[in-house]
């Protein structure tokens, strides 16, 4: 019988990988962990838990300000502070989610992961052999490919920002471009979006996006539609963007947010056969890669399903699952809510409005203006609306938010959209009250 230095060997260490590694150890399985750089990848270290807590005096300022009348005065943020306790946040995390792989014996190999052959990954100029092998290797930032693109950052860069330039150009209308230009008006910058077509945040309700373009607006964020930037020049100590439609725009600091592509670079899939598009690896209902012993899990996987963090961990226990023997079964994706933490946030999960206006027969369509529940009052919410999506049943099935405190709102929902819930099951789950659940619920 072949021996091999791990039972499971991942490339990649992101919440494709320890959330399902982790508890893998603890069940007595050989796993070893590939990664490059920071352990515990982007979520923690660039994305989300870092956006969060840069975010979190930006959504208090909303709040103090729609209730201005009560908390009166101007609340400014302090940049500089706000990047050091971001900081202080996340400096710890890859130490600690080393000591969880450490403490569940999981191996952590540093260096840079290339597949040699079916078993056989390359790191630091060692083989190392496994019977199954994981691919987590996620995305990295998309570079426009024009002239002077290298004078752009990415979102890591901004994130390190220790002061707000004055002027900032931020090419992109996704979910980067909308929450940054958020943070950065907030903090005090001349804000220009770029966008290449005419709607922002495409998967999303697009009335509920064009109120937060208009209320971005309102606040100095200047959007210009349907412009295709060509170059980047460097003048002096600024620069310069230019487009079609005559667009020269001058800016002190240029973000380009055109998007995230599979790091799949040079990691020898072409030569052990696996197959891949330019959104990602391929892989079936079991998330196996085109070479059956080798699996994919998290951003790196061309899917239907959003390439968010909740994925990523679905997939990666889902895995643990898998390699444990505890299922045979393929992978069944639960209903997975998305959210853009602009400031008011926009949150949606299941069923879209789209969907179900293409099938009137089959869905009821319920639109609510939150600020007219005395609850939303409370805060004095001025944007807030909703749309739930019912079935023939009365199930929820789907539901989309624009307001302040929408993601809590969808949160709250979730369980009724993925468990199906009927009207008798609904009654029975009560909240605390009053909260913002009680509140969601409650319109059910
Ligand atoms: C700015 C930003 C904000 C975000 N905010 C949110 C949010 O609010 N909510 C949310 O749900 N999602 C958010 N996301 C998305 C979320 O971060 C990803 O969905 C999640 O991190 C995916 O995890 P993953 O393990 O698939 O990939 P990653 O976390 O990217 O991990 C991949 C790891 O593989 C390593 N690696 C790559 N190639 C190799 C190699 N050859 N050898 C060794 N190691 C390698 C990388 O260094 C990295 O550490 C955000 C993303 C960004 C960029
Ligand atoms: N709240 C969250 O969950 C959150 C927050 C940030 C990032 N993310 C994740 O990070 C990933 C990347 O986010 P993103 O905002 O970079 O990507 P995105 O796909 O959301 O948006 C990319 C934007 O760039 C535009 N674009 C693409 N090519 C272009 C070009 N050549 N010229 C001009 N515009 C172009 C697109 O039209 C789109 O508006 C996503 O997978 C997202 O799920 C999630």
């Amino acid at each position: 019988m072949t021996t091999y230095d791990y039972d499971v060997l991942y490339i990649g260490s992101g919440h494709g990988t320890f959330d399902g590694a982790i508890p893998l150890g603890a069940k007595g399985v050989k796993v070893g962990v590939i990664e490059q750089d920071l352990i515990g990848g982007t979520c923690p270290n660039r994305g989300c838990n870092a956006k969060i807590v840069l975010d979190s005096p930006v959504a208090l300022q909303r709040h103090l300000a729609d209730v201005h009348g009560v908390m009166p005065g101007e609340i400014t943020i302090d940049w500089a502070a706000n990047q050091a306790h971001k900081q202080t946040v996340i400096a710890g995390l890859p130490a600690f989610i080393q000591g969880l792989l450490d403490d569940n014996s999981v191996d952590v190999l540093f260096g840079r992961g290339q597949l040699v052959d079916a078993h056989t990954v390359l790191v630091a100029g060692q083989p190392k052999t496994a019977d199954k092998i994981v691919i987590a290797t996620g995305l990295r930032p998309n570079r426009l490919d024009i002239p002077g693109s290298a004078f752009a950052h990415d979102s890591e860069d901004f994130m390190k920002l220790s002061a707000m330039p004055k002027r900032l150009t931020i090419i992109g209308a996704g979910y980067i471009a909308m929450e940054f230009a958020t943070m950065a008006n907030a903090a005090g910058s001349e804000v220009t979006v770029l966008m290449r077509g005419a709607q922002a945040l495409r998967a999303y309700h697009q009335p509920f996006v064009e109120q937060i373009i208009t209320d971005l607006s309102q606040r100095g964020v200047t959007f210009i539609r349907e412009t295709t930037v060509t170059a980047i020049q460097q003048v002096a100590d600024h620069f310069v963007v230019v487009g079609d439609n005559d667009l020269t725009l001058t800016s002190d600091w240029v973000l380009d947010a055109t998007g995230r592509v599979p790091n799949i670079a040079a990691l020898g899939l072409d030569e052990v056969g696996i197959a891949y598009t330019d959104k990602g690896i391929v892989v079936n209902r079991y998330l196996q890669t085109t070479v059956p012993n080798i699996y994919a899990a998290g951003d790196v996987i061309d899917k239907g399903q959003p390439k968010l963090t909740p994925t990523a961990i679905f997939e990666s226990r889902y895995l643990m699952h898998t390699f444990s023997g505890e299922t045979v079964a393929p992978i069944k994706y639960p209903v997975i809510p998305s959210v853009v933490f602009t400031s008011p946030r926009l949150a949606q999960a299941g069923i879209s409005v789209a969907e179900a206006k293409q099938h009137p027969d089959d869905y009821t369509i319920v639109a609510h203006h939150t600020p007219d529940d005395w609850y939303r009052q409370v805060d004095q919410e001025t944007i807030g609306d909703n749309i739930l999506i019912f079935n023939q049943a009365h199930q929820l099935v789907g539901a989309t938010e624009v307001s302040p405190q929408a993601e809590n709102a969808i949160n709250a929902l979730l369980p009724a959209i993925e468990f199906g819930f009927e009207p008798a099951e609904i009654e029975r789950l009560v909240y605390l009250f009053p909260t913002i659940a009680a509140s969601a619920w409650g319109q059910l």
